[in-house]
């Protein structure tokens, strides 16, 4: 079973369902609204957690009901939670997230604890991250909390992955290079790369690009597409996507990490496998509405 750390965010999601999404300065009415255990951190240790990881977070929520809410989900999913911290007149992250019926979504999010993660808090349950396998972080949360977070992990040989979400204007070359795997999406690789990525040869290239930065692994997901991987001088390729009809795809990306994080074998040797199970588990996530909720278990992605 594999020990997996996530340093992230953690938001109680607003969603609501519409027709379609209002313009500016326009009313509609929702056809739906309900609330659920979101952001990309608590959304990807999730994914891990119930697709067969050992899993422990790191990260932040006020001392409000919202908080309260969020570490009951992630003990409902068996998640460690000792790396949390409850911190005094902050809020808890929270995300309104309007779907319409195409499935297409806007989102607001209000960072709230997420962003008082600091340095200290990260060395004071360094522990966590250094009796791992796999480190995982994503952009909702301090970059100083991230790089500090990677520097312990390379110093106990723990496999980093960022997924460089939402994405970034640029990224620090002090945590590239403390970057084990690179699990951007098309338009994230496109701002870390600065080049335009719409075929294959755009993506070998952009591979190549990362590669020269100092990062050996690359995983881009490509939506409906699948996945590109690409392995500095040993494998590279595509693994095609399920064919489904996605209604909502809302932590589509996060399940993608999260269950591809928990079946990864510590050589990567599996890498295409994990990437296949990884789809697989997203797109049962395209299928329902939602954030945590729409993550699928284990069970449900072993049935064909
Ligand atoms: N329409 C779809 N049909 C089948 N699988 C999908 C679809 N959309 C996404 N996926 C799966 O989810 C993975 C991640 O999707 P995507 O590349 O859209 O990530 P993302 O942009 O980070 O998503 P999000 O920000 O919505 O979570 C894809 O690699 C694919 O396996």
């Amino acid at each position: 079973m594999n020990k997996i750390t996530v340093l992230g965010s953690m938001n109680l999601d607003t969603t609501i369902r519409t027709e379609r999404l209002p313009k500016p300065g326009e009313t509609v009415h929702s056809k739906e609204m309900f609330t659920g255990g979101g952001g990309k951190g608590a959304n990807q240790a999730i994914a891990a957690a119930r697709n067969g990881g050992e899993v422990r977070f790191i990260g932040a929520v006020g001392k409000d009901t919202a908080g309260k809410t969020i570490l009951e989900l992630l003990e409902q999913d068996d998640i460690n939670a000792q790396g949390i911290k409850e911190l005094a007149h902050t809020r808890t992250g929270s995300a309104y997230v309007m779907v319409d019926d195409k499935g297409e979504n806007s989102i607001i999010i209000h960072g709230g604890a997420n962003l008082k993660i600091s340095e200290s808090h990260v060395s004071e349950v360094s522990q966590l991250i250094t009796t791992s396998d796999f480190l995982i972080a994503q952009f909702e949360t301090n970059l100083s909390s991230i790089e500090k977070a990677f520097e312990i992990a390379k110093q106990a040989n723990v496999t980093t992955i960022l997924n460089p979400a939402p994405a970034p204007k640029e990224i620090s070359a002090k945590l590239i290079q403390l970057t084990d795997i690179l699990v951007p999406n098309e338009t994230e690789l496109e701002m870390i790369t600065g080049r335009k990525v719409t075929n294959q040869k755009e993506l070998d290239n952009a591979a190549q690009v990362i590669h020269q930065m100092g990062v050996k692994g690359l995983i881009v997901t490509l939506g409906s597409k699948g996945a590109f991987y690409s392995f500095a001088s040993v494998a590279s390729g595509f693994v095609l996507a399920f064919k489904v009809d996605a209604k909502d795809t809302t932590a589509a990306g996060d399940t993608f990490i999260g269950a591809l994080t928990a079946k990864l074998s510590v050589d990567m040797r599996n890498i295409e496998e994990a990437i296949h199970y990884g789809n697989k588990a997203s797109s049962l996530t395209v299928q329902r509405y939602g954030a945590q909720p729409s993550i699928p278990y284990e069970s449900e992605c072993l049935k064909s």
